[in-house]
Formats: C-alpha cells, structure tokens, sequence
C-alpha cells in the first residue's frame, strides 16, 4: 500500500513524508513543481540579500540607541519630547495639534475629578443628614423637622450642605452648584470622545472605558515580576530593609505580587529604615480621584503614528459660527464643548467653597500630572494651539515600546546627520516585562528617578514607596550583566518638584532618615541622592564604569536644552570610542 511504503522510505520524520513529491507524480507534474520550487528559492535569497545589504548600510551608517527607563510617571516621555524640540524641531512643531487632544483630556479628567469629589462629598453630606432626622425621630417619637436643626444652621435646601464629617464648620453649596453640575455633563461624552481617540484599547486589547479599573493583580504583573527576578541581581549580607522609611519597607517586603521584593535585591549597608510616615498617592485621595488616576488614560505608539498621519496643520483658516478664526478640520467636537462650558468650568475652580472642600478631602490636582486648571482661559480658547511648554506638561501613560527615529536635523550642530533611535517603555510594573529585549543591542540608559516622590506611593501598589521602587530598580539596572557595558545616565527628576515640597515645610528626613540633621533644600537633597545612586552603581556595577548623574527638571526647556546637549556629547564619543575598540 503506497501509505505503508511511503512511512517505510521516510522513517517516521513527518516533515519528510508531508513534503515529498507524490508518489503518482507524472513528469509534468514534476515539472511544475520543480520550477515552482526554484522560483521560491530564488525570492528567498533575493531578501536574504536585502536583509544582508540593509545590516551592511546600518553597520556604515552611525546609528545611536538610548533606552528610557524609570518608574511610571518618571519622566522618560517627557525627556523624548525634549529630545525631539530640540533635536527635530520642525517634526515636533508639526504634532502640536496632535498634543491638543491630550491636553484637552488632561483639563477634562480634572474638573470631573473636581466634581466627582463634590458629588462624593454632598452624597456623603446626605447620608449623614438622614442619619441625624432617623436618630432625632427615635429619639423624641416625632417626625423629623425638614431641614432646619440639620441643616447646620443655614437656611434653604439641607441636600446641598456638604460637610466633610469633621469638626470644623460644616460647607455648603446653593443650587448654582446643581446647575454648574449640569451644565458640564457634556464633559463626560467629551472624556469619552477623546479616550476613544487617544487610546482605542488597553493593555490585553480591549476598548478603555472613562471608569473602567483596572484589575490590581494581572497576569502581566506577575510576568513582570519574571522577568526583573531573572535579573541578575547580587544580595548584600547586611542590607535587608530599605532606602526610606514608608509602610513599604514592612508591607512591600511581604507582599507577594511585588516585582522587586521577590527577588534578592539589598542595599547598601549605609542605608536606613524610618518610621512610617503616611505616603500619599499623586496627591489623590479621594474615591474619584483615585478611580481616574487608576484609569489613566494609555497610548500606543501605533495609535499616535495613525493621529499623526490624519492630521494636518496646513488648511487655511476661515470664520467659525462664532465669528472667531479656526482651522479647518480642526474645530471638533471636544473643542466646541470645552470652548462652550468654560465659564463653567472657570466658576467651579476659582469657587473658595470648593477648593475648600477639595482641601478638606485632600485631592490636590494641582500636584497631580497633566494639571491645567490654572491655564483654563487660554486653552480653551476656539482656536487654542498648545506651546511648547504645554505639550511637555502634557501626560500621556505609555503602554509597550515607542521607538523614535530620527536624524538630527540641521539645526541640531555638529551631529547633524546621525541616525538616533530613542526607545521610550512604559514604567508601570505590569509594563516592566517589555524592557529586557531592548537590553541587547543599546548604547545608553537614561535612568529617571523622580526624587520628589519620596512621600507618594505607587499607583499600582500604594503599600510601595516610589523612591524605594526607583531604588531597587536602579539597583537592577546596574547590576545587570547584559548592560554591563552600556553607559548609565542617571536623571535626579522633578526636581522642581521637591523644591516646591521642601520649601512647604516637608522634611526629608521625616521619610528618608539617613539624611538626618542635612539642610532640608533642595540642593542638598539632590546632590545627597546622587551620592547614594552613585554608591549603588559602585557597588553593583559587574565591572567599573563612570558616573553621569544629573539633578533635572524635564519640563523646562532651558535647563534641559543644556543636560541633553552634555549627554549627546557623552554618548556620541563613548560611541565613537567603543565602535574604534571593535
Ligand atoms: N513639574 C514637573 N513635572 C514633570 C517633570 N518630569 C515629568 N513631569 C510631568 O510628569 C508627568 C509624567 O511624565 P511622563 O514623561 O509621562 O512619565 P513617564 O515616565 O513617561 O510615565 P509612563 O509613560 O507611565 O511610564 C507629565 O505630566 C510630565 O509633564 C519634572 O521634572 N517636573
Ligand atoms: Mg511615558
């Protein structure tokens, strides 16, 4: 039987048997096969030869690689988008469009904070209220008068009294409150409408939705957690505790789902633990504000390159319904609502009663990311066009890897010409496990570490300090063997940030002990951080290699002109250098 004979002739290879010509097989039929085979043959060694030519031209060409890395929230998008305004300034003008959308969405998501946290506070308000009549009925057998002896002396509709449950005086708002509410329901199809744009799906490919949560203990967290064990990662025999003092040091340690903790990553020994201060998270506490900063809102690279390709700067102008000058194709729907509610939105934030609410509930979005409540007027102006500043205080959370290529433009000096690919990684945990593969083939890291966090927690773990996180993850970075000869570049972040907290009157030493009795300023704080990340690359380095760290403030453009000119400079001669070496 041709099936028995067939077996007999190729063993039991499976490959073999399904390949072989058929044992029937005329001579035309061979034929045809033969020439089809060759043909194939022939278009597999033309791209072989493509793929050889084009790793030639690269070898030739000088190509530069530099990885961001750090912590979500760190900084790394933000230090792209400075590379590209200085390095590419035309491609970036051109996206400033592009950045109106985020912007937008950035104002959006805090005023819903903002009224999310009222709605939270008179619901609350509300409750108590109907405790009170229930407790007043019982108490004397009688209906409970409608509002006045609970209505905390003021008169009119109790519902709107919002008191905030402590002792001081209770506050209220009138039915302007109600009617300002109201009015800028349409925000939320505008959060809708502009999360559908920016970031048509989350991280498992399913469409964001503006409340959605997402789940606290995912498959990618625990992928994560993997892949920086695999780390190479040497343990200190007196070092089991942290940096700084927060509940992170005891909790964090015993938590299972946390990446680093798992691993044997120590400290040195000059490092000390502290009481444990409370950490705040983004400067959020209440319900809302946690839920929206939970559900941040994410990008693909993809995506923005797709934004990018449909939009377009060059349309003539002409006149609105408003009589006011617009571009073409760019007055949308985000951009009428937010125009036609910003006196609302204007009311409710300067409005002392809210901030006052806003304070007694601790949500501070002036602290958090992305704030432009305070440039209200201006952005949302018909014809609003961000600056430069504005796109760097955008925030935009990466998801995955963005890869920007780029030839330093004329303008950039000297290294005009030179091809850069700058790879920018999302920083939350659950996006950790993108890094490794980019670790092979990289001639720089730019590290961020924002110092200013010291008293804040994670966002997908409030029972980790975040100077701790970048901690152990500077740690990781330097200890690992595959980078052991990429050069570390080490951003002190938010530094202007830290300045801000510590002229408050926040000590330093309250989280991170082993800074004692030092000057609580913001010169003395960095130039005593860069010290301890510096004795970490020391000690955990497999082989020695310099130091370049930096105190930075990404967001402003001057100072940050001057350290990316300092770091190309670096990087281009220890590129030079190495590629002479080989
Ligand atoms: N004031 C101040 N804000 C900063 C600084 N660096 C970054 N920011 C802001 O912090 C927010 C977060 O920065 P990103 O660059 O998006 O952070 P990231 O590291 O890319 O975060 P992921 O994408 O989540 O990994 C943005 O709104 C930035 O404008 C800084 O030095 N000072
Ligand atoms: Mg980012």
């Amino acid at each position: 039987m041709p099936v028995r004979s067939r077996r007999n002739s190729f063993g039991d290879d499976p490959f073999a048997a399904a390949l072989a010509p058929p044992p029937d097989e005329t001579p035309e039929q061979r034929q045809v096969r033969e020439a089809k085979e060759q043909e194939s043959l022939r278009i597999s060694n033309a791209i072989d030869e493509v793929l050889k030519a084009e790793k030639a031209a690269e070898k030739k060409k000088k190509v530069t690689r530099l990885l961001l890395l750090g912590q979500s929230e760190s900084g790394k998008s933000t230090t792209l988008r400075q590379f590209q305004l200085h390095y590419t300034p035309h491609a970036f003008a051109k996206e400033k469009l592009l950045w109106r959308a985020v912007i937008q969405l950035n104002l959006v998501r805090s005023i819903l904070t903002v009224l999310d946290t009222l709605s939270d506070a008179q619901a609350e308000s509300q409750a108590r209220q109907r405790a009170r009549e229930m407790q007043y009925q019982q108490q004397y057998n009688v209906a409970g008068p409608s509002g006045a002896p609970f209505a905390y002396g003021v008169a009119g509709d109790p519902s709107y009294g919002v008191d905030d449950g402590s002792s001081e005086d209770p506050v209220f708002f009138g039915e302007d409150f109600e009617i300002i509410k109201q009015r800028l329901e349409p925000l939320r199809r505008v959060e809708e409408v502009l999360i559908a744009k920016l970031a048509p799906h989350d991280e498992d490919g399913e469409m964001m939705k503006p409340h959605q949560a997402l789940p606290p203990n995912s498959s990618a967290a625990a992928a994560c957690q993997n892949v920086i064990a695999s780390s190479p990662v040497s343990g200190h025999p007196e070092a089991n505790g942290a940096l700084m003092g927060s509940g992170s040091s005891g909790s964090g340690a015993s938590s299972t789902n946390t990446t680093l903790q798992s691993t044997s990553i120590s400290i040195p020994s000059s490092a000390t633990l502290v009481s444990s201060p409370s950490l705040s998270h983004s400067s959020l506490s209440s319900t809302a504000s946690r839920r929206r900063v939970q559900n941040e809102v994410t990008v693909r690279s993809a995506v923005m390159a797709k934004l990018k390709g449909s939009l377009s700067l060059s349309s003539p102008t002409s006149p609105t319904g408003n009589g006011r000058p617009h571009t073409q194709g760019d007055w949308d729907e985000p951009t009428e609502v937010v125009y036609n509610c910003r006196e609302e939105m204007m009311a409710l934030w300067e409005d002392l009663t809210v901030r006052e609410v806003l304070k007694r509930r601790k949500v501070r979005v002036e602290e958090s990311p992305g704030f432009f409540l305070d440039d209200m007027e201006r952005i949302t102006e018909a014809n609003y066009m961000p600056s430069d500043d504005d796109i760097l205080r955008a925030r935009l959370k990466t998801v995955g890897v963005t890869e920007y290529r780029f030839d330093m433009e004329a303008s950039a000096g000297r290294e005009s010409g030179s091809e850069w690919r700058i790879f920018d990684v999302g920083g939350s945990r659950s996006q950790r496990q993108t890094w490794v593969p980019y670790f092979d083939d990289v001639d720089a890291i730019i590290f961020l570490a924002p110092i200013s966090a010291f008293d804040q927690a994670l966002a997908e773990d409030h029972s980790v300090n975040r100077l701790e996180d970048s901690v152990l993850l500077w740690k990781s970075i330097c200890s690992n063997k595959l980078l052991g000869n990429v050069d570390l570049i080490l951003f002190l972040n938010k530094c202007d940030i830290l300045a801000q907290k510590l002229e408050t009157g926040v000590r330093l030493s309250k989280y991170v002990r082993s800074f004692g009795e030092r000057s609580n300023d913001v010169d003395t704080a960095s130039a005593y951080f860069k010290s301890k990340f510096q004795a970490i690359q020391r000690e955990y380095s497999p082989s020695p290699r310099r130091f370049y760290g930096y105190a930075t403030s990404v967001t402003d453009q001057k100072t940050t002109k001057g350290i990316l000119t300092s770091v190309r400079d670096m990087i281009v001669r220890e590129h030079l250098r190495k590629s002479r070496l080989i």
